[in-house]
Protein backbone atom coordinates (compact mmCIF):
# COMPACT_ATOMS: atom_id res chain seq x y z
CA UNK A 1 0.00 0.00 0.00
CA UNK A 2 1.20 3.47 -0.70
CA UNK A 3 0.38 6.09 1.36
CA UNK A 4 -0.33 10.27 0.34
CA UNK A 5 -0.12 13.15 2.17
CA UNK A 6 -1.59 16.69 1.67
CA UNK A 7 0.49 19.55 1.58
CA UNK A 8 -0.79 20.21 4.91
CA UNK A 9 0.39 17.09 6.06
CA UNK A 10 3.31 17.41 4.46
CA UNK A 11 4.53 20.66 6.27
CA UNK A 12 4.19 19.13 9.80
CA UNK A 13 6.37 16.55 8.36
CA UNK A 14 8.86 18.83 7.27
CA UNK A 15 8.81 20.56 10.54
CA UNK A 16 8.90 17.66 13.23
CA UNK A 17 11.94 16.32 10.74
CA UNK A 18 13.43 19.56 11.30
CA UNK A 19 12.31 20.26 14.89
CA UNK A 20 12.18 17.74 16.80
CA UNK A 21 14.43 15.12 15.12
CA UNK A 22 16.99 17.71 14.61
CA UNK A 23 17.64 17.32 10.65
CA UNK A 24 18.72 20.84 9.67
CA UNK A 25 16.16 22.24 6.60
CA UNK A 26 19.01 22.48 4.69
CA UNK A 27 20.13 19.25 4.99
CA UNK A 28 16.46 17.89 3.77
CA UNK A 29 17.03 20.64 0.80
CA UNK A 30 20.53 19.50 -0.51
CA UNK A 31 18.90 15.41 -0.58
CA UNK A 32 16.08 16.82 -2.13
CA UNK A 33 17.84 18.99 -4.63
CA UNK A 34 19.85 15.75 -5.10
CA UNK A 35 17.10 13.46 -5.97
CA UNK A 36 15.71 16.20 -8.77
CA UNK A 37 19.14 16.28 -10.30
CA UNK A 38 19.35 12.29 -9.99
CA UNK A 39 16.05 12.01 -11.82
CA UNK A 40 17.27 14.24 -14.82
CA UNK A 41 20.04 12.40 -15.25
CA UNK A 42 18.69 8.76 -14.86
CA UNK A 43 15.54 9.51 -17.27
CA UNK A 44 18.21 11.39 -19.36
CA UNK A 45 16.39 14.33 -19.75
CA UNK A 46 17.87 16.67 -22.97
CA UNK A 47 20.70 18.93 -20.39
CA UNK A 48 22.05 20.83 -23.05
CA UNK A 49 20.62 24.12 -21.64
CA UNK A 50 18.71 23.99 -18.55
CA UNK A 51 16.57 26.87 -16.67
CA UNK A 52 15.60 26.48 -13.40
CA UNK A 53 12.23 28.48 -12.31
CA UNK A 54 12.22 29.53 -8.50
CA UNK A 55 9.63 31.24 -6.33
CA UNK A 56 10.80 32.89 -2.80
CA UNK A 57 9.88 30.35 -0.84
CA UNK A 58 11.98 26.62 0.24
CA UNK A 59 10.49 25.12 -3.38
CA UNK A 60 12.57 28.10 -5.15
CA UNK A 61 15.44 27.14 -2.62
CA UNK A 62 15.18 23.67 -3.43
CA UNK A 63 15.56 24.83 -7.25
CA UNK A 64 18.29 27.28 -6.30
CA UNK A 65 20.21 24.00 -5.17
CA UNK A 66 19.49 21.89 -8.21
CA UNK A 67 21.06 24.74 -10.38
CA UNK A 68 24.35 24.54 -8.43
CA UNK A 69 24.29 20.71 -8.70
CA UNK A 70 23.99 20.71 -12.50
CA UNK A 71 26.29 23.37 -12.61
CA UNK A 72 29.05 21.71 -10.81
CA UNK A 73 28.52 18.77 -12.96
CA UNK A 74 29.49 21.19 -15.91
CA UNK A 75 26.05 21.56 -17.45
CA UNK A 76 25.17 24.39 -18.87
CA UNK A 77 21.65 26.28 -16.07
CA UNK A 78 20.65 29.47 -15.57
CA UNK A 79 18.51 30.42 -12.83
CA UNK A 80 15.00 32.39 -12.82
CA UNK A 81 14.18 34.35 -9.65
CA UNK A 82 10.40 35.24 -9.79
CA UNK A 83 9.49 35.41 -6.39
CA UNK A 84 9.98 39.00 -4.75
CA UNK A 85 12.97 39.16 -2.64
CA UNK A 86 11.10 40.90 0.39
CA UNK A 87 9.38 37.41 0.41
CA UNK A 88 12.42 35.33 0.77
CA UNK A 89 12.91 32.82 3.18
CA UNK A 90 16.19 32.01 5.06
CA UNK A 91 16.73 29.13 3.07
CA UNK A 92 16.24 30.98 0.38
CA UNK A 93 18.75 33.82 0.28
CA UNK A 94 21.25 30.97 2.18
CA UNK A 95 20.93 29.32 -1.65
CA UNK A 96 21.45 32.45 -3.66
CA UNK A 97 24.22 33.38 -1.66
CA UNK A 98 26.07 29.95 -1.81
CA UNK A 99 25.06 29.72 -6.04
CA UNK A 100 26.28 33.11 -6.36
CA UNK A 101 29.90 32.29 -5.05
CA UNK A 102 29.90 29.30 -7.26
CA UNK A 103 29.11 31.57 -10.29
CA UNK A 104 26.09 30.26 -10.85
CA UNK A 105 24.50 32.20 -13.66
CA UNK A 106 21.19 33.94 -12.40
CA UNK A 107 19.02 35.66 -15.63
CA UNK A 108 16.20 37.66 -15.80
CA UNK A 109 13.28 37.24 -18.60
CA UNK A 110 15.48 35.38 -20.78
CA UNK A 111 13.31 33.57 -24.31
CA UNK A 112 12.37 30.52 -23.21
CA UNK A 113 12.86 28.71 -26.63
CA UNK A 114 16.84 28.51 -26.31
CA UNK A 115 15.88 25.64 -22.80
CA UNK A 116 16.03 22.29 -23.40
CA UNK A 117 14.56 21.54 -20.20
CA UNK A 118 12.93 23.62 -17.25
CA UNK A 119 12.51 23.31 -14.46
CA UNK A 120 9.80 24.32 -12.11
CA UNK A 121 10.60 25.69 -8.46
CA UNK A 122 8.18 28.31 -8.70
CA UNK A 123 5.75 26.76 -5.99
CA UNK A 124 5.19 23.49 -3.92
CA UNK A 125 3.22 22.80 -1.37
CA UNK A 126 3.02 26.31 0.22
CA UNK A 127 0.88 26.97 -2.65
CA UNK A 128 -1.88 29.14 -0.85
CA UNK A 129 -3.85 30.88 -3.59
CA UNK A 130 -4.74 31.15 -7.23
CA UNK A 131 -1.66 31.67 -9.04
CA UNK A 132 -1.91 35.63 -10.78
CA UNK A 133 0.14 38.30 -12.50
CA UNK A 134 3.51 37.66 -13.91
CA UNK A 135 3.48 34.19 -12.91
CA UNK A 136 0.60 33.14 -14.66
CA UNK A 137 2.37 34.42 -17.93
CA UNK A 138 5.91 32.51 -16.87
CA UNK A 139 3.65 29.35 -16.31
CA UNK A 140 1.67 29.56 -19.49
CA UNK A 141 5.21 29.97 -21.37
CA UNK A 142 6.26 27.26 -20.08
CA UNK A 143 4.05 25.39 -21.28
CA UNK A 144 4.16 26.29 -24.43
CA UNK A 145 7.81 25.83 -24.24
CA UNK A 146 9.39 23.36 -26.50
CA UNK A 147 11.41 21.71 -23.21
CA UNK A 148 11.25 18.93 -20.98
CA UNK A 149 9.33 20.67 -17.82
CA UNK A 150 10.56 18.83 -14.55
CA UNK A 151 8.32 19.52 -11.48
CA UNK A 152 10.06 20.18 -7.85
CA UNK A 153 7.72 18.58 -5.54
CA UNK A 154 4.21 19.14 -7.15
CA UNK A 155 3.94 21.34 -10.58
CA UNK A 156 3.16 24.78 -9.58
CA UNK A 157 -0.02 25.42 -9.66
CA UNK A 158 -1.56 22.41 -8.30
CA UNK A 159 -3.68 22.07 -5.15
CA UNK A 160 -1.73 19.98 -3.68
CA UNK A 161 -4.61 18.40 -1.40
CA UNK A 162 -7.55 18.41 -4.42
CA UNK A 163 -5.08 18.25 -7.63
CA UNK A 164 -7.31 21.52 -8.43
CA UNK A 165 -5.55 23.75 -10.73
CA UNK A 166 -5.56 27.24 -9.07
CA UNK A 167 -5.49 29.62 -11.92
CA UNK A 168 -3.42 27.92 -14.21
CA UNK A 169 -0.68 25.27 -13.85
CA UNK A 170 2.40 23.91 -14.90
CA UNK A 171 2.57 21.11 -17.03
CA UNK A 172 5.15 19.25 -16.55
CA UNK A 173 7.13 15.60 -18.02
CA UNK A 174 8.30 14.49 -14.17
CA UNK A 175 7.51 15.27 -10.96
CA UNK A 176 10.15 14.64 -8.41
CA UNK A 177 8.04 14.68 -4.94
CA UNK A 178 9.60 14.51 -1.54
CA UNK A 179 8.44 11.54 0.93
CA UNK A 180 5.72 11.20 0.17
CA UNK A 181 3.19 11.63 -3.40
CA UNK A 182 1.07 14.53 -3.04
CA UNK A 183 -2.65 13.96 -2.97
CA UNK A 184 -2.74 16.58 -5.90
CA UNK A 185 -0.88 14.63 -7.69
CA UNK A 186 -3.18 11.63 -7.41
CA UNK A 187 -6.22 13.51 -8.01
CA UNK A 188 -7.73 15.11 -11.32
CA UNK A 189 -6.79 17.59 -12.86
CA UNK A 190 -3.38 17.71 -11.12
CA UNK A 191 -2.35 13.85 -11.34
CA UNK A 192 -2.23 14.91 -15.26
CA UNK A 193 -0.13 17.92 -14.77
CA UNK A 194 2.55 15.27 -12.98
CA UNK A 195 3.51 13.79 -15.70
CA UNK A 196 5.38 10.89 -14.41
CA UNK A 197 5.82 11.07 -10.56
CA UNK A 198 9.24 9.67 -8.89
CA UNK A 199 8.96 9.86 -5.01
CA UNK A 200 12.57 10.84 -3.28
CA UNK A 201 13.07 9.81 0.09
CA UNK A 202 14.96 12.58 1.01
CA UNK A 203 14.91 11.75 5.07
CA UNK A 204 12.15 13.32 6.70
CA UNK A 205 10.43 11.31 9.17
CA UNK A 206 7.49 8.43 8.02
CA UNK A 207 4.36 8.24 10.05
CA UNK A 208 3.08 6.76 12.43
CA UNK A 209 5.89 9.09 14.42
CA UNK A 210 3.27 12.30 13.82
CA UNK A 211 -0.28 10.83 13.39
CA UNK A 212 -2.80 12.77 11.32
CA UNK A 213 -6.44 12.01 12.00
CA UNK A 214 -6.52 10.97 8.16
CA UNK A 215 -4.04 9.21 7.01
CA UNK A 216 -4.81 8.10 2.96
CA UNK A 217 -3.57 5.04 1.03
CA UNK A 218 -3.72 3.65 -2.29
CA UNK A 219 -4.70 -0.57 -3.08
CA UNK A 220 -2.07 -1.67 -5.28
CA UNK A 221 -1.84 -4.55 -7.70
CA UNK A 222 0.97 -5.98 -5.13
CA UNK A 223 -1.66 -6.18 -2.23
CA UNK A 224 -4.01 -7.97 -4.10
CA UNK A 225 -1.62 -10.56 -4.63
CA UNK A 226 -1.71 -10.92 -0.35
CA UNK A 227 -4.99 -10.37 0.05
CA UNK A 228 -6.65 -12.82 -2.24
CA UNK A 229 -7.38 -16.18 -0.96
CA UNK A 230 -9.06 -19.05 -2.75
CA UNK A 231 -9.32 -22.13 -0.66
CA UNK A 232 -9.00 -24.99 -3.07
CA UNK A 233 -11.40 -27.29 -0.95
CA UNK A 234 -13.90 -24.95 -1.30
CA UNK A 235 -17.67 -25.62 -2.52
CA UNK A 236 -20.23 -23.59 -4.05
CA UNK A 237 -21.46 -22.76 -0.17
CA UNK A 238 -18.57 -21.59 1.09
CA UNK A 239 -17.47 -19.12 -1.77
CA UNK A 240 -21.12 -17.60 -0.59
CA UNK A 241 -24.47 -16.79 -1.87
CA UNK A 242 -25.62 -13.44 -3.60
CA UNK A 243 -28.83 -12.45 -3.56
CA UNK A 244 -29.17 -9.58 -6.00
CA UNK A 245 -32.20 -7.07 -6.34
CA UNK A 246 -32.08 -5.53 -9.80
CA UNK A 247 -33.44 -4.56 -12.94
CA UNK A 248 -36.96 -3.84 -13.93
CA UNK A 249 -39.32 -3.86 -17.10
CA UNK A 250 -36.59 -1.72 -18.85
CA UNK A 251 -33.43 -2.65 -17.52
CA UNK A 252 -32.37 -6.11 -17.48
CA UNK A 253 -29.08 -5.50 -18.34
CA UNK A 254 -28.13 -3.67 -15.25
CA UNK A 255 -29.29 -6.94 -13.52
CA UNK A 256 -27.01 -8.85 -15.68
CA UNK A 257 -24.02 -7.11 -15.35
CA UNK A 258 -24.50 -7.25 -11.60
CA UNK A 259 -24.91 -10.95 -11.02
CA UNK A 260 -22.70 -12.11 -14.29
CA UNK A 261 -19.93 -9.73 -12.36
CA UNK A 262 -20.72 -11.44 -8.99
CA UNK A 263 -20.19 -15.01 -10.60
CA UNK A 264 -16.95 -13.79 -12.53
CA UNK A 265 -15.39 -13.15 -9.08
CA UNK A 266 -15.70 -16.37 -7.98
CA UNK A 267 -18.81 -16.38 -5.67
CA UNK A 268 -20.42 -19.68 -5.44
CA UNK A 269 -24.00 -18.81 -6.11
CA UNK A 270 -25.71 -15.66 -7.64
CA UNK A 271 -30.02 -15.21 -7.40
CA UNK A 272 -31.34 -12.55 -8.73
CA UNK A 273 -34.45 -11.05 -7.85
CA UNK A 274 -36.21 -9.10 -10.88
CA UNK A 275 -39.24 -7.65 -13.19
CA UNK A 276 -41.21 -11.01 -14.83
CA UNK A 277 -40.72 -9.27 -18.36
CA UNK A 278 -37.31 -9.77 -17.59
CA UNK A 279 -37.68 -14.25 -17.65
CA UNK A 280 -37.33 -14.16 -21.35
CA UNK A 281 -33.96 -12.82 -21.35
CA UNK A 282 -31.80 -13.32 -18.08
CA UNK A 283 -31.86 -16.74 -17.86
CA UNK A 284 -30.90 -17.37 -21.31
CA UNK A 285 -28.35 -14.86 -21.19
CA UNK A 286 -27.61 -16.31 -17.47
CA UNK A 287 -27.99 -19.46 -17.02
CA UNK A 288 -25.34 -20.05 -14.03
CA UNK A 289 -28.06 -17.78 -11.77
CA UNK A 290 -31.04 -18.42 -10.09
CA UNK A 291 -34.37 -16.34 -10.51
CA UNK A 292 -36.83 -15.04 -8.80
CA UNK A 293 -39.67 -13.08 -11.00
CA UNK A 294 -42.20 -10.80 -9.37
CA UNK A 295 -45.19 -9.13 -11.11
CA UNK A 296 -45.97 -5.21 -11.82
CA UNK A 297 -47.78 -4.62 -8.51
CA UNK A 298 -45.87 -6.92 -6.04
CA UNK A 299 -42.67 -7.59 -4.37
CA UNK A 300 -43.55 -10.79 -3.59
CA UNK A 301 -42.51 -11.01 0.28
CA UNK A 302 -42.42 -14.19 0.99
CA UNK A 303 -39.84 -15.17 -1.63
CA UNK A 304 -37.93 -12.41 -0.84
CA UNK A 305 -37.61 -13.12 2.75
CA UNK A 306 -36.89 -16.76 1.76
CA UNK A 307 -33.88 -15.48 -0.22
CA UNK A 308 -32.86 -13.53 2.26
CA UNK A 309 -32.84 -16.01 4.93
CA UNK A 310 -30.66 -17.96 2.03
CA UNK A 311 -28.23 -15.34 1.06
CA UNK A 312 -24.92 -14.80 2.61
CA UNK A 313 -24.57 -10.82 1.52
CA UNK A 314 -27.36 -9.33 -0.47
CA UNK A 315 -27.36 -6.39 -3.45
CA UNK A 316 -29.51 -3.90 -4.05
CA UNK A 317 -30.07 -1.29 -6.55
CA UNK A 318 -29.32 -1.23 -10.46
CA UNK A 319 -31.61 -0.84 -13.09
CA UNK A 320 -34.16 -0.98 -10.19
CA UNK A 321 -35.74 2.03 -10.88
CA UNK A 322 -37.23 4.35 -8.33
CA UNK A 323 -41.37 3.47 -8.52
CA UNK A 324 -43.17 2.79 -5.42
CA UNK A 325 -42.30 -0.79 -6.27
CA UNK A 326 -38.50 -0.33 -5.83
CA UNK A 327 -38.98 1.67 -2.54
CA UNK A 328 -41.36 -1.01 -0.99
CA UNK A 329 -38.07 -3.36 -2.33
CA UNK A 330 -35.85 -1.75 -0.15
CA UNK A 331 -38.05 -1.03 2.31
CA UNK A 332 -38.22 -4.46 2.97
CA UNK A 333 -34.49 -5.60 2.87
CA UNK A 334 -33.97 -2.33 5.23
CA UNK A 335 -36.31 -3.90 7.21
CA UNK A 336 -36.00 -7.67 7.54
CA UNK A 337 -32.22 -8.62 5.67
CA UNK A 338 -29.55 -9.48 8.29
CA UNK A 339 -26.93 -9.63 6.06
CA UNK A 340 -24.32 -7.39 4.38
CA UNK A 341 -25.61 -5.39 2.07
CA UNK A 342 -24.65 -3.26 -1.03
CA UNK A 343 -26.88 -0.74 -2.16
CA UNK A 344 -25.99 1.66 -5.70
CA UNK A 345 -27.76 3.25 -7.88
CA UNK A 346 -31.29 3.32 -7.80
CA UNK A 347 -31.20 1.81 -4.11
CA UNK A 348 -29.22 4.93 -3.31
CA UNK A 349 -31.37 7.68 -5.15
CA UNK A 350 -34.49 6.26 -2.89
CA UNK A 351 -32.47 6.30 0.21
CA UNK A 352 -33.24 9.51 1.32
CA UNK A 353 -36.53 8.71 2.59
CA UNK A 354 -35.28 5.55 4.41
CA UNK A 355 -32.67 7.03 6.35
CA UNK A 356 -34.37 5.47 9.63
CA UNK A 357 -34.17 2.35 8.58
CA UNK A 358 -30.70 2.35 7.42
CA UNK A 359 -29.51 3.95 10.62
CA UNK A 360 -31.09 0.77 12.70
CA UNK A 361 -29.96 -1.92 10.11
CA UNK A 362 -27.53 -3.96 12.30
CA UNK A 363 -25.07 -5.65 9.74
CA UNK A 364 -22.47 -3.90 7.53
CA UNK A 365 -23.62 -1.97 5.11
CA UNK A 366 -21.23 -0.71 1.62
CA UNK A 367 -22.61 2.11 -0.33
CA UNK A 368 -21.41 2.76 -3.88
CA UNK A 369 -22.63 5.91 -4.97
CA UNK A 370 -21.29 8.24 -8.11
CA UNK A 371 -21.11 12.00 -7.18
CA UNK A 372 -24.33 12.79 -8.68
CA UNK A 373 -25.61 10.24 -6.38
CA UNK A 374 -22.93 11.38 -3.31
CA UNK A 375 -24.67 14.83 -3.91
CA UNK A 376 -28.21 13.64 -3.59
CA UNK A 377 -27.99 11.72 -1.10
CA UNK A 378 -25.77 14.40 1.59
CA UNK A 379 -27.05 17.86 0.38
CA UNK A 380 -23.65 18.46 -0.56
CA UNK A 381 -22.53 19.51 -4.13
CA UNK A 382 -20.03 17.59 -6.80
CA UNK A 383 -18.26 20.95 -6.07
CA UNK A 384 -18.15 20.52 -2.29
CA UNK A 385 -16.71 17.11 -2.48
CA UNK A 386 -13.98 17.85 -5.27
CA UNK A 387 -12.34 20.50 -2.49
CA UNK A 388 -12.85 18.01 0.32
CA UNK A 389 -12.87 14.38 -1.33
CA UNK A 390 -11.02 12.62 1.25
CA UNK A 391 -12.66 14.43 4.32
CA UNK A 392 -16.19 14.81 2.91
CA UNK A 393 -16.48 10.41 2.07
CA UNK A 394 -15.29 9.93 5.60
CA UNK A 395 -17.91 12.04 7.36
CA UNK A 396 -20.62 10.57 5.60
CA UNK A 397 -19.67 7.38 6.35
CA UNK A 398 -19.32 7.54 9.59
CA UNK A 399 -22.66 9.90 9.88
CA UNK A 400 -24.41 6.71 8.04
CA UNK A 401 -22.05 4.06 9.61
CA UNK A 402 -21.18 2.07 6.16
CA UNK A 403 -18.33 1.74 4.15
CA UNK A 404 -18.88 4.30 1.38
CA UNK A 405 -17.13 4.28 -2.19
CA UNK A 406 -17.47 7.63 -3.88
CA UNK A 407 -16.98 6.97 -7.44
CA UNK A 408 -14.77 8.92 -9.28
CA UNK A 409 -12.15 8.91 -12.04
CA UNK A 410 -10.26 8.81 -8.60
CA UNK A 411 -12.66 6.77 -6.34
CA UNK A 412 -12.37 7.16 -3.02
CA UNK A 413 -13.07 4.74 0.00
CA UNK A 414 -13.74 5.23 3.38
CA UNK A 415 -15.37 3.58 6.75
CA UNK A 416 -15.84 6.58 8.94
CA UNK A 417 -12.11 5.51 10.51
CA UNK A 418 -8.62 6.59 10.35
CA UNK A 419 -7.94 5.20 7.04
CA UNK A 420 -9.05 6.51 4.06
CA UNK A 421 -8.07 4.98 0.28
CA UNK A 422 -7.68 6.46 -3.27
CA UNK A 423 -8.15 4.17 -5.51
CA UNK A 424 -5.10 4.70 -8.70
CA UNK A 425 -6.53 2.03 -10.96
CA UNK A 426 -8.45 2.72 -13.89
CA UNK A 427 -8.78 4.67 -17.28
CA UNK A 428 -11.56 6.83 -18.87
CA UNK A 429 -12.61 3.95 -20.69
CA UNK A 430 -14.45 2.78 -17.68
CA UNK A 431 -17.00 5.69 -17.98
CA UNK A 432 -19.50 4.12 -20.10
CA UNK A 433 -23.05 3.17 -18.82
CA UNK A 434 -23.07 -0.04 -17.06
CA UNK A 435 -19.38 -0.12 -15.38
CA UNK A 436 -21.17 0.61 -12.07
CA UNK A 437 -23.25 -2.26 -12.45
CA UNK A 438 -20.45 -4.43 -12.61
CA UNK A 439 -18.52 -2.90 -9.59
CA UNK A 440 -21.49 -3.88 -7.36
CA UNK A 441 -21.00 -7.10 -8.98
CA UNK A 442 -17.07 -7.06 -7.62
CA UNK A 443 -17.96 -6.22 -4.24
CA UNK A 444 -20.67 -8.81 -3.82
CA UNK A 445 -18.69 -11.76 -5.22
CA UNK A 446 -15.74 -10.60 -2.74
CA UNK A 447 -18.11 -9.66 0.78
CA UNK A 448 -19.75 -13.44 -0.07
CA UNK A 449 -16.33 -14.94 -0.11
CA UNK A 450 -15.83 -13.55 3.45
CA UNK A 451 -13.71 -10.68 3.00
CA UNK A 452 -14.72 -7.87 5.59
CA UNK A 453 -16.62 -4.57 4.42
CA UNK A 454 -13.67 -2.46 3.80
CA UNK A 455 -11.24 -4.88 2.76
CA UNK A 456 -13.72 -5.72 -0.17
CA UNK A 457 -14.30 -2.18 -1.12
CA UNK A 458 -10.85 -1.49 -1.28
CA UNK A 459 -9.56 -4.54 -3.25
CA UNK A 460 -12.65 -4.88 -5.56
CA UNK A 461 -12.66 -0.71 -6.47
CA UNK A 462 -8.57 -1.89 -7.40
CA UNK A 463 -9.78 -5.06 -9.34
CA UNK A 464 -12.41 -3.11 -11.30
CA UNK A 465 -9.92 -0.62 -12.04
CA UNK A 466 -7.33 -3.37 -12.90
CA UNK A 467 -10.33 -5.14 -15.43
CA UNK A 468 -10.77 -1.38 -16.67
CA UNK A 469 -7.00 -1.09 -17.96
CA UNK A 470 -6.82 -4.34 -19.01
CA UNK A 471 -10.16 -3.79 -21.53
CA UNK A 472 -8.36 -0.57 -22.50
CA UNK A 473 -4.99 -2.39 -23.73
CA UNK A 474 -7.03 -5.03 -25.70
CA UNK A 475 -9.93 -3.12 -26.83
CA UNK A 476 -8.95 0.39 -26.62
CA UNK A 477 -10.61 3.15 -24.70
CA UNK A 478 -13.15 3.80 -26.93
CA UNK A 479 -14.18 0.55 -27.76
CA UNK A 480 -14.06 -0.89 -24.07
CA UNK A 481 -18.10 -1.60 -22.47
CA UNK A 482 -19.01 -2.80 -19.02
CA UNK A 483 -19.22 -6.28 -20.44
CA UNK A 484 -15.72 -6.33 -21.44
CA UNK A 485 -14.74 -5.19 -17.24
CA UNK A 486 -16.40 -8.42 -16.56
CA UNK A 487 -14.11 -10.49 -19.00
CA UNK A 488 -11.18 -9.01 -18.15
CA UNK A 489 -12.03 -8.99 -14.00
CA UNK A 490 -11.50 -12.70 -14.53
CA UNK A 491 -8.27 -12.31 -16.23
CA UNK A 492 -7.27 -9.92 -13.03
CA UNK A 493 -8.16 -12.52 -10.36
CA UNK A 494 -6.30 -15.08 -12.42
CA UNK A 495 -3.09 -13.19 -13.02
CA UNK A 496 -3.01 -12.39 -9.14
CA UNK A 497 -5.09 -14.72 -7.34
N1 LIG B 1 13.14 22.39 4.97
C1 LIG B 1 11.94 22.32 4.46
O1 LIG B 1 10.96 22.83 4.97
C2 LIG B 1 11.86 21.60 3.21
C3 LIG B 1 11.09 22.12 2.18
N2 LIG B 1 11.10 21.59 0.96
C4 LIG B 1 10.54 22.32 -0.16
O2 LIG B 1 9.83 23.45 0.29
C5 LIG B 1 8.55 23.49 -0.30
C6 LIG B 1 7.63 24.22 0.63
O3 LIG B 1 8.22 25.49 0.86
P1 LIG B 1 7.40 26.71 1.40
O4 LIG B 1 6.58 26.31 2.54
O5 LIG B 1 8.40 27.78 1.63
O6 LIG B 1 6.40 27.07 0.25
P2 LIG B 1 6.59 27.24 -1.33
O7 LIG B 1 8.00 27.44 -1.71
O8 LIG B 1 5.84 26.15 -1.93
O9 LIG B 1 5.78 28.58 -1.66
C7 LIG B 1 5.50 29.51 -0.69
C8 LIG B 1 5.75 30.91 -1.19
O10 LIG B 1 4.94 31.19 -2.30
C9 LIG B 1 4.02 32.24 -1.99
N3 LIG B 1 2.76 31.92 -2.65
C10 LIG B 1 1.90 30.93 -2.37
N4 LIG B 1 0.87 30.92 -3.25
C11 LIG B 1 1.12 31.95 -4.12
C12 LIG B 1 0.44 32.46 -5.25
N5 LIG B 1 -0.68 31.90 -5.72
N6 LIG B 1 0.94 33.52 -5.90
C13 LIG B 1 2.09 34.09 -5.47
N7 LIG B 1 2.79 33.66 -4.40
C14 LIG B 1 2.30 32.60 -3.74
C15 LIG B 1 3.93 32.26 -0.49
O11 LIG B 1 3.53 33.53 -0.04
C16 LIG B 1 5.37 31.92 -0.13
O12 LIG B 1 6.21 33.04 -0.26
C17 LIG B 1 8.22 22.06 -0.58
O13 LIG B 1 7.26 21.92 -1.60
C18 LIG B 1 9.56 21.50 -0.97
O14 LIG B 1 9.82 21.75 -2.33
C19 LIG B 1 12.05 20.52 0.66
O15 LIG B 1 13.25 21.10 0.35
C20 LIG B 1 12.21 19.61 1.83
C21 LIG B 1 12.62 20.36 3.04
N1 LIG C 1 -12.01 8.50 -15.94
C1 LIG C 1 -12.13 7.41 -15.17
N2 LIG C 1 -11.05 6.81 -14.64
C2 LIG C 1 -11.20 5.71 -13.85
N3 LIG C 1 -12.39 5.16 -13.51
C3 LIG C 1 -13.49 5.73 -13.99
C4 LIG C 1 -13.44 6.87 -14.84
N4 LIG C 1 -14.71 7.23 -15.14
C5 LIG C 1 -15.52 6.34 -14.52
N5 LIG C 1 -14.80 5.43 -13.84
C6 LIG C 1 -15.32 4.32 -13.01
O1 LIG C 1 -16.39 3.69 -13.70
C7 LIG C 1 -17.49 3.42 -12.83
C8 LIG C 1 -18.74 4.17 -13.30
O2 LIG C 1 -19.78 3.87 -12.44
P1 LIG C 1 -21.21 4.58 -12.52
O3 LIG C 1 -21.04 6.05 -12.66
O4 LIG C 1 -22.04 4.07 -11.40
O5 LIG C 1 -21.74 4.03 -13.91
P2 LIG C 1 -23.10 3.30 -14.30
O6 LIG C 1 -24.16 3.91 -13.45
O7 LIG C 1 -23.29 3.61 -15.74
O8 LIG C 1 -22.90 1.87 -14.06
C9 LIG C 1 -17.02 3.83 -11.44
O9 LIG C 1 -16.50 2.73 -10.76
C10 LIG C 1 -15.92 4.86 -11.73
O10 LIG C 1 -14.97 4.95 -10.69
K1 LIG D 1 7.06 23.17 -8.16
Amino acid sequence: MREFVSGTQMKQLDRYTIQEIGIPSLVLMERAARSVYDTMIKERLPLKKVLVLCGSGNNGADGVALARMLHLSNISVDVEILGNPSHFTTEMKQQIEIAKKYQVAFVKNKSLSEYTTIVDAIFGVGLDREVGGGYKEKIKEINQADAKVVAVDIPSGIDSATGKVLGCAVCADWTVSFAYEKLGTVFYEGAEYAGNVRVADIGIVKMPEICFPISTYTFEEKDLKEKLFRRESGNKGTFGKVLLIAGNEMTSGAALLSASSALHTGVGMVKVHTRKENRAILPVQLPEAMYCFYGKKEIKSEALAESLEWADVVGIGPGLGTNKQAEALLEFVLKYSKRPLVIDADGLNLLKSKLDLLEKYEYPVIMTPHLGEFSRLSGLSIKDWKQQPIELTNELAHRYNVTLVCKDARTVIADGGQNVYVNTTGNSGMATAGSGDVLTGILLGLLAQGYAPLDAAVMGVCVHGLAGDEAAKEKGKYAMVAGDLITYTGDVLKKRG
